[in-house]
């Protein structure tokens, strides 16, 4: 799609589970400051392919290049620092902290100490004075003191996202954004995080089951199916493509 070096970059990127195989040979390439969604049914492979690019799983075989490098066999942690952060489809939030101190420890976190430098952090005029600017962003000021445990799920999507921006990454994988919440709050989560990508250049890459949010808010589309690449492309012609409809939109994405 472009003449620019790819961002992110697959080459025969496999990963099998025993008989399952759930990458099969991916070759896929993502560009800076695009934001895509990733479909396909239950079991397609779309967590795997994330899992495999966050570093959560290493492949059985193949490449996965980011920023020109070999990033295969790089632990998870250190991807962070190269640029690739990530949210699950379960946020996970430190339930015993307040929402500013969740969104502190990234911050500390992206500055490579430990959540356990919070508390004294919080102290830290600088960081506090992130932390504000970073909820003010995503609409989570009012409830800063509140601790996550006591976060409506919406909410708790919203700091996942807040928290995986304050690691300043290049790309941001985003496991179901929506999963599990409520209809009329999806476009808001929606809508925060591809705004927050588009004013910081963060290339966002998003597993997404519901279909007119991947038309809304993806430029392009990357439809999985048994572990495969089905189709990619403009997200119209990917959805109303013979195979999304066959494989995809009648199985239920
Ligand atoms: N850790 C694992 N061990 C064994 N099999 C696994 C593991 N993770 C995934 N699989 C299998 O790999 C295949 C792809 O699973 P994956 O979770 O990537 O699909 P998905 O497209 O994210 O599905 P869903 O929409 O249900 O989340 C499935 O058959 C799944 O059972």
């Amino acid at each position: 799609m472009s003449n620019r070096a790819p961002l992110l970059e697959t080459n025969d990127l496999r990963k099998t589970f025993d008989s399952v195989v759930a990458a099969d040979d991916v070759d896929i390439e993502f560009y800076s400051d695009e934001i895509v969604g990733v479909i396909g049914p239950n079991g397609a492979g779309k967590t795997t392919f994330i899992n495999l690019v966050s570093g959560a799983l290493s492949p059985t075989s193949g490449q996965i290049t980011f920023k020109g490098e070999d990033i295969s066999e790089l632990a998870d942690y250190k991807r962070v620092k190269e640029g690739i952060a990530r949210s699950f489809q379960l946020p996970h939030l430190y339930d015993d902290l307040t929402i500013i101190e969740n969104v502190k420890a990234a911050l500390v976190s992206r500055d490579g100490k430990t959540s356990d430098f919070v508390r004294p952090l919080s102290r830290d005029e600088a960081v506090h004075e992130e932390a504000l600017d970073v909820l003010e962003t995503f609409g989570l000021t009012n409830m800063r003191e509140m601790k996550a445990e006591n976060l409506p799920h919406g909410k708790r999507k919203i700091l996942d996202i807040a928290m995986s921006f304050a690691l300043e990454p290049d790309l941001l994988l985003l496991d179901e954004p929506t999963s599990g919440v409520g209809s009329e709050e999806k476009e808001n989560v929606m809508d925060i995080a591809t705004n927050a990508a588009r004013e910081t250049g963060t290339s966002l890459i998003f597993v997404e089951h519901d279909m007119q949010l991947v038309l809304d808010y993806s430029d392009r589309v990357v439809a999985l199916h048994n572990g495969r690449i089905l189709t990619e492309g403009e997200p119209e012609a990917v959805l109303n493509s013979d195979e999304v409809l066959e494989h995809i939109r009648e199985e239920g994405a």
